[in-house]
């Protein structure tokens, strides 16, 4: 990866984050880097006014942020890090600088004056290399500001104040957070998307680069960095290192590293464009300052190797509602947590911690919090909460994977090894146990919410006045179609016990109009009449004759000229990604995923035509098509 040997650099430093930006801290451990966050009490308080531009109040402040890191650990730890890293971000507008709101109206101000135009959103960083000497402090300090211009739509009062009371606003620089809800608010990005979201990641590689690489003596044309080098150019600028590995004095960042600290060069491969192994060096040391040397980290491998433990972690705290627990009364020390829910101290810490390395918690010295993610995908009662899903995967899915090999060698689902029961009896449960139905039914509808918005609007639907969904469980699917097709009138259609429990998942706790349930069973009773069908999630969970018969059925009840529509993950041609879907074959249901042209065969089996799929980007993609007509 191209990128090594500028964050290699890093590798066998004392790094430090000066932020609590959970944001910040997911953008560089998704590149590899370690560090350790310290987040700054440096009040951000510095006079605008003195400031002949925000870029420069964000430049300064991010200093401040990193200084007092270093002053503080260097001073009361003893422990002098080797490069702290701060960061600030701000939003400017009509020459004012927005920071984070004080509250939701401050927010509705900030977020009022952003409405309809653009901005910029600058995030100064600082970049500090101490050391120390004779017990002094001694610090180098580079700083650089991204720039990206922002635009929003022109946003109605009702939107922003729904968008202010997700909460998402508070603790974000002009009251919207991009990567998440925020992002619907936003027609146009022009710049590094990732300096919106707190880090400029491109320019602070840059800026390493400039520090640890600079031109050499032969070639000083290349003074300027306007890429990141590449392997090559690292390859042949660290020929060079033994003189070059000492910082050479330049703009903002002088001499650092006297001593010549590097003791060998590992040699890392690396493949390029053309598919040639090149080598280039990253300078390692180990604590003895022996030599060491380092293969290149397959770290793809190394992440799938521990994806059950992240995937349990997750799970089990998900079941031990742990999200719920820091939404309602975060940050919490871990006993307290231990305490609520009743686990272990030492057991519940490391759990925490899990999740704090996992990016689904925030640590600081207050305690742990959640994250924006977290908050609006884990708590239980959130709109687009995944809890159910979570719960489903590890009640009924992890027993089924763990017997995977002899699902392979079997080629059967597993349920009698996992669950001591034969599929059929198993079925029975969903119909039997409440408690089964419920958390089936709160997984469907945590999978239908995240994607009904994108099912819903992959196509223009706005020619049809009813449409029936078939399977269609908590309705969930249901309600976006009608929010965004108001004078489309929708039946969900599914079994008796599931229609008996769907009031639970109603947006106002009740059935609203014009959303109606219709109980039966789609294989056997008569379908309600509508000029669109829909099966979402269904098709991949039948074997092919019950699927003969459910699209037997459709066919016979859709008019000429009305139309299904299908939502589901559809596999490139090859049948290998999206991996989502694949991996869901090894449930070994009776069912299978279908490519495109697959779908396209099938559905024109059966009197379909006019077959168009949108790839949506979700976990759902969706295929329109429609009766033909008597004369085709
Ligand atoms: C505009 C915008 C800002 N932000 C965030 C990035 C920053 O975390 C935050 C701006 O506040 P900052 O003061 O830059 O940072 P912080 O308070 O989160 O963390 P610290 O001071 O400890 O470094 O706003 C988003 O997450 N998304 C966005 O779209």
């Amino acid at each position: 990866m191209v990128l090594n040997p500028v964050l290699g650099k890093l590798v066998s430093k004392r790094v430090v984050l000066a932020s609590a930006s959970p944001r910040r801290q997911e953008i560089l451990t998704n590149v590899g880097l370690r560090f350790e966050v310290v987040p700054s009490w440096f009040k951000e308080t510095l006079e605008k006014s003195s400031f002949t531009a925000p870029y420069e109040y964000a430049v300064e402040t991010a200093k401040q942020k990193a200084l007092e890191v270093a002053n503080r650990m260097h001073v009361k730890h003893l422990r002098t890090p080797d490069v702290v890293i701060g960061a600030d971000t701000i939003v400017s507008v009509d020459e004012q600088i927005l920071e984070k709101p004080v509250d939701k109206q401050d927010a509705y101000r900030m977020l009022s004056r952003l409405n309809g135009k653009e901005h910029s959103v600058f995030t100064g960083v600082a970049i500090i290399h101490c050391h120390s000497k004779d017990n002094q402090l001694e610090m180098d300090i580079t700083d650089f500001y991204e720039e990206t211009k922002v635009k929003f739509s022109e946003l109605s009062e009702e939107l922003l104040w729904e968008y202010i009371h997700s909460g998402e606003p508070m603790d974000k620089a002009g009251g919207y957070g991009i990567q998440a809800l925020g992002g619907m608010l936003v027609e146009y990005v022009h710049g590094d998307f990732l300096n919106v979201v707190g880090f400029p990641l491109n320019h602070f590689c840059k800026k390493l680069a400039e520090l640890y690489y600079p031109p050499s003596k032969h070639n000083v044309q290349r003074k300027k960095y306007d890429s990141i080098p590449s392997v090559d150019t690292f390859e042949n600028q660290s020929d060079g290192e033994s003189e070059s590995s000492n910082f050479t004095k330049q703009k903002g960042a002088s001499k650092l590293d006297s001593s010549g600290t590097y003791s060998s060069e590992a040699v890392y491969a690396s493949e390029n464009s053309s598919g040639v192994r090149t080598g280039f060096t990253v300078p390692l040391e180990n604590q003895n300052g022996v030599s060491q040397s380092a293969a290149k980290l397959p770290s793809k491998i190394l992440e799938l190797m521990d994806g059950f433990r992240a995937s349990k972690a997750l799970f089990v705290a998900s079941k031990l509602k742990i999200f719920d627990h820091l939404k309602d009364k975060g940050p919490m020390k871990a006993v307290d947590i231990a305490n609520d829910v009743g686990t272990s101290v030492c057991g519940t810490e490391r759990l925490l911690d899990a999740c704090a390395s996992l990016g689904l918690l925030e640590k600081t010295p207050q305690g742990y919090s959640n994250t924006d993610s977290a908050n609006t995908y884990l708590a239980s009662d959130g709109k687009y909460s995944l809890h159910g899903y979570i719960i489903h995967s590890n009640d009924h899915l992890w027993p089924l994977f763990t017997n995977l090999e002899s699902a392979v060698k079997e080629g059967s689902r597993q349920n009698h090894r996992a669950f001591g029961k034969k599929a059929d009896d198993l079925f029975k449960d969903y119909y039997h146990s409440q408690e089964v139905k419920q958390r089936f039914m709160s997984a469907m509808h945590s999978i239908a919410h995240l994607t009904a918005r994108d099912v819903a609007t992959a196509f223009d639907l706005s020619q049809f006045k009813s449409a029936c969904d078939l399977g269609g469980c908590t309705g969930a699917l249901a309600h976006e179609l009608v929010q965004v097709y108001p004078n489309l009138k929708v039946t969900v259609f599914d079994l008796p016990e599931v229609i008996a429990n769907t009031s639970y998942f109603q947006p106002s706790g009740q059935h609203t109009a014009p959303v109606t349930f219709v109980s039966g069973d789609f294989f056997k009773d008569s379908l309600p009449e509508a000029d669109l069908y829909i099966l979402s999630r269904v098709l991949h969970d039948w074997p092919d004759e019950k699927i003969h018969v459910l699209l037997s059925k459709v066919s016979a009840v859709c008019r000429p000229g009305n139309a299904l529509l299908v939502a589901e993950t559809v596999l490139d041609e090859q049948k290998t990604h999206p991996s989502v879907a694949v991996l869901q074959s090894l449930s070994m249901t009776e069912g299978k995923q279908r490519s495109g042209s697959e779908y396209k065969q099938l559905l024109e089996k059966y009197g379909f035509t006019d077959v168009q799929i949108k790839i949506t980007g979700n976990l759902l993609d969706v295929v329109l098509c429609f009766k033909k007509s008597l004369s085709l």
